[in-house]
């Protein structure tokens, strides 16, 4: 766990993430939960935004009775972990309601599964959350007893009349749209639930509404980013797919070896390169693991500079090390294998690039060789970036720099 985020957990926390629509106004025969966004179920890239907050201890995804084999499936198939699958109801609030029911007295006596002090409830369809904007709902919840995010409406609400003409308009500055996630402290939310009526359970869409209609308790509203957006319509996958690309495509860690050299190399390149790509840090070493810390932070595309006698030595042991990380990484990643270009063994070191690059593709591993002149003053970081920044545009990919 981050040190930050341990000094900063909000206490005994867990998530319950409703799944269990059919999501109708995507269309289609698929909820819209399990439609493929890069390659991998829209609900996997929530549980993966979930699982990196250490300090959320239980995951309850509710999914409808016909799709519990489909969602163990998709757990075992990404090594989700802290997952319980519960089966929803014929409604949101029922589907959130069963839920909360897992920590209830009766049921999780006995159970590994604790009673949460907080419960952050998020719809499994809104994959874009991250860890800061969640300890601030947890953090909140823990002192209000109800947090809510909330978001600037685009359009302005008005209300009609039954035979379909305007009735009144709500000031739009003075209104919110009411977004998830939100969070509770646990006995508010539960007791809500426990006493709110069919029509509520049927009808209702708002947490925060049976928290101070059950509870009397009045949430904080929270401002949250703006892709805190809900994936109803066939258009929101596609958004989906955008954001993820952006975001995985800015993204640079710049890892050297031990060498002194290297080190010095990476930190020059990283002062090259920060204004072009969000640089995630430069390490030491690729055994140390800070790197899985740094990986873990889902890092995608890589540079690899293997020092001048090495036979793309660091490219193998960066290949071993990202397929044992990303098992399942449904987009590719990419390694720009960075080495000295020496005359009298470059068609030898292209025909061994060639060879690591066909093996990597096979776990989604893109490899591309860049050779650079070999003398050694600082011309050779300058060579890189050339040759990187022609690289990344061709490849718009970021890198790693393993020297
Ligand atoms: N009986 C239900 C209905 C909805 N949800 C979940 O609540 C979240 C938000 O609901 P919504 O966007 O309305 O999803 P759907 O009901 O699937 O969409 P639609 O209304 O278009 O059918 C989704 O993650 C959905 O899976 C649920 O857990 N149980
Ligand atoms: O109404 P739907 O079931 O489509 O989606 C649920 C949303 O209403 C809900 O997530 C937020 O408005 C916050 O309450």
């Amino acid at each position: 766990m981050e040190g930050g985020a341990e000094r900063r957990s909000p206490g005994l926390c867990a998530a319950v993430l409703p799944a269990g629509g059919c999501g109708e106004r995507l269309g289609g025969s698929t909820p819209k939960q399990f439609c493929p966004v890069l390659g991998r179920p829209l609900i996997s890239h929530t549980l993966e935004a979930f699982e990196r907050v250490s300090w959320i201890q239980d995951i309850i995804v509710v999914v409808a009775l016909e799709s519990l084999d489909l969602m163990k499936a998709i757990i075992q198939k990404y090594g989700h972990k802290r997952i319980t699958v519960v089966k929803a109801g014929e409604t949101r609030h029922r589907s959130i309601f069963n839920g909360l029911k897992v920590f209830s007295e009766e049921c999780f006596a006995g159970t590994a599964i604790q009673k949460p002090e907080v419960v952050i409830i998020h719809d499994a369809v809104r994959p874009f959350v991250d860890e800061d904007f969640l300890l601030k709902m947890a953090t909140s919840a823990k002192l209000y007893g109800a947090a809510g995010a909330i978001r600037p409406l685009v359009s302005t609400v008005i209300a009609s009349t039954s035979d379909g003409y305007l009735d009144y308009s709500l000031e739009r500055a003075k209104h919110r749209a009411s977004e998830m996630p939100q969070a509770f402290q646990f006995d508010v939310i539960y007791q809500a639930y426990q006493q709110c009526t069919d029509y509520d359970l049927d009808f209702g869409t708002e947490c925060l509404h049976l928290a101070l209609q059950y509870s009397n308790t009045k949430a904080k509203l929270i401002e949250g980013p703006p892709d805190l957006w809900k994936v109803t319509y066939k258009r929101d996958l596609y958004a989906a797919e955008s954001v993820i690309k952006e975001r995985i495509s800015d993204d640079l860690c710049i890892v050297t070896n031990t060498t002194e050299e290297s080190i010095q190399f990476g930190v020059l390149l990283h002062e090259k390169l920060h204004l072009h790509f969000n640089v995630k840090g430069v390490s030491s070493n690729l055994f140390e693991n800070h790197l899985e810390n740094i990986f873990h932070e889902k890092c995608y595309s890589f540079i690899c500079i293997n020092v001048q006698e090495s036979e793309f030595e660091e490219t193998h042991k960066l290949i071993d090390l990202l397929q044992t990380i990303y098992v399942c990484s449904s987009y590719p990643l990419v390694i720009v294998s960075v080495s000295y270009d020496e005359c009298n063994s470059r068609s030898n070191k292209l025909s061994k690039i060639q060879t690591l690059a066909k093996d990597a593709r096979k776990s989604n591993i893109l490899v591309y060789g860049l050779l650079i002149n070999s003398h050694k003053d600082n011309k050779q970081c300058h060579c890189v970036c050339e040759g990187l920044t022609a690289a990344a545009a061709t490849l718009s990919l970021s890198l790693v720099i393993y020297a």
